[in-house]
């Protein structure tokens, strides 16, 4: 039976750790959030984030625009963030709507203030191997491996999905930890036989019950990044189930990855604001 990787757990623990840490900084972090749309999934998560500043000391400040709103309204949204002095992270909740270009919103956003990890600057600070900020989930899973001791150093690691916000930051990050990486993505030939060869299998294709337990090698340990609907109830990419008999080690879904993109979010934050507080007295 593979051990349960509980970000819920490991979440809870960290943001106690950060709220402690910032009570003794003398410092007040702020982030802002920028929602465009009424989605409710996304209303929830940015919900959420703002309860986690609350939790852990930090103070929020949320932007709602219209379904409608153009890419010059968020752009301006952002530059208009970039230039208050008190806001220390700033993120754009996605997907946005169609009509907005996602890439001039996220390229407008300063860098400095990226606690998302998905400017081109910061992404190519992590592909150089010294990340500034690397996106939340990705970052989130690494805490997860390291919290329940699991080696990366030399293992193969197979990443399902080539995404900006997950596939391609977590190759990178497992990468930079001297792990052995391939991505898989919808052009991969024999998908299942790459991800058979997996010690370390991240999931993030977003489609319910994806991964058989055919597909994964005994002892594996198994990352679930999915945030599926199936049949009224939340489920991953991974057969959870089926799965468990065979992996090492798996993250259920929910509270698995999910609360970790959350609390890695909160850690992103309080590091800008100290970089920024630095740079001021320098
Ligand atoms: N700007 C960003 N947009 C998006 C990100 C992101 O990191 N930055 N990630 C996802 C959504 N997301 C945060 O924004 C997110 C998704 C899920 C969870 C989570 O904790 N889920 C719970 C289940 C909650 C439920 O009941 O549905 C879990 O897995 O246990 C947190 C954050 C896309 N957009
Ligand atoms: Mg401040």
């Amino acid at each position: 039976m593979a051990t349960i990787l509980d970000g819920k757990q490991t979440s809870e623990k960290r943001l106690e750790t950060l709220r402690e840490a910032i009570a003794g900084s003398g410092l007040h972090p702020k982030l802002a959030t920028v929602i465009v749309g009424n989605d409710p999934a996304s209303q929830m998560y940015v919900r959420m984030k703002h309860k986690a500043c609350e939790k852990v000391g930090i103070a929020s400040v949320g932007v709602e625009l219209p379904a409608d709103a153009t890419t010059r309204t968020v752009v301006d949204k952002v530059r208009a963030l970039n230039r208050d002095g008190s806001v220390d992270g700033i993120l754009v909740q996605l997907p946005l709507p169609s009509q907005v270009d996602t890439g001039r919103v996220i390229n407008a956003i300063s860098p400095e203030k990226d606690v998302d990890g998905y400017h081109p600057e910061n992404m190519g600070h992590l592909f150089l191997g010294k990340p500034r900020f690397s996106s939340c989930t990705p970052t989130g899973i690494m805490t997860l491996l390291a919290e329940y001791q699991i080696p990366v150093a030399g293992a193969r690691a197979v990443v399902a999905g080539r995404s900006i916000d997950v596939g391609r930051p977590m190759a990178a990050l497992l990468l930079n930890a001297d792990a052995t990486v391939t991505i898989c993505h919808s052009k991969t030939k024999d998908l299942a036989e790459e991800l058979k060869r997996a010690d370390i299998l991240v999931s993030a294709v977003g489609k319910p019950h994806f991964i058989t337990k055919e597909m994964v090698k005994e002892g594996a340990v198994v990352i679930d990044v999915g945030i599926n609907q199936l049949e009224g109830k939340l489920v991953g990419d991974v057969d959870f189930e089926a799965v468990k008999e065979v992996a090492s080690a798996i993250t259920p879904v929910p509270g698995g990855v999910g609360p970790m993109t959350i609390a890695t979010l909160m850690e992103n934050t309080f590091r800008s604001a100290q970089e920024r507080a630095c740079d001021r007295v320098l």
